[in-house]
């Protein structure tokens, strides 16, 4: 959930190394996603104690996008690539764990659809800019991601039908960032092309 670390840009006495504890922390969690998928399908996604399993790297995973952009900013160690690698790594933790879940039935498909089409898009965005500027994880982004997170940590732990309330309404809430922030990201995607056109 870094704001992100970004590039080759001198910070401090002199430019930032890409081989950073930041960076590194960022590229780990994307390694994290497939030990995630072995413990999630595990007896097909059924045995309480590899639901666990699951929940315990996601965790863990989770807990990396937080510190490497607290590190990165810290320490000054930001860098274009940690920017645009922070969110992938998040997206391809979050879709893994989406797809996972509904490939279990344990997570209707079209909450997966709609998340990992945002999740797309917004990388897809990035990546129409990126020769105009890079457009880091705002606020609200995190936010969202934090959402996301939560809801499905709620939906990898075998809990029961009693938590489903709860389920929904971390969920919605987490679905209604989704969609709110990636509007928020095209429309700062469609004005930096328009800034760059017009200087
Ligand atoms: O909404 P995004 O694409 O900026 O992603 C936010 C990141 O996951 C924050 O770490």
């Amino acid at each position: 959930m870094t704001a992100g670390n970004a590039s080759s840009q001198p910070s401090g006495p002199g430019p930032v190394p890409l081989l950073n504890i930041a960076n590194v922390l960022t590229v780990s969690r994307l390694a994290l996603v497939p030990f995630f998928l072995v413990a999630l399908f595990w007896d097909a996604g059924q045995d309480a104690l590899w639901r666990w399993v699951a929940f315990a790297v996601f965790v863990i995973a989770s807990i990396t996008d937080r510190v490497d952009g607290d590190l990165a900013r810290k320490r000054g160690l930001v860098t274009d690539f940690g920017k645009v690698a922070d969110p992938i790594a998040d997206k391809a933790l979050t879709g893994a764990a989406l797809i996972g879940l509904s490939l279990l039935d344990d997570l209707a498909w079209w909450v997966t659809w709609v998340i990992i089409g945002r999740e797309l898009l917004v990388t897809a965005l990035r990546f129409w800019v990126i020769r105009h500027g890079v457009i880091a994880a705002s606020r609200g982004g995190k936010l969202k991601t934090l959402l996301q997170a939560i809801a499905i940590g709620l939906y990898l732990l075998p809990l029961g039908a009693a938590f489903d309330l709860l389920r929904w309404v971390v969920l919605g809430a987490a679905l209604a960032a989704t969609v709110v922030t990636g509007a928020d990201y095209a429309v700062r995607a469609v004005r930096l092309r328009a800034g760059a056109r017009s200087s």
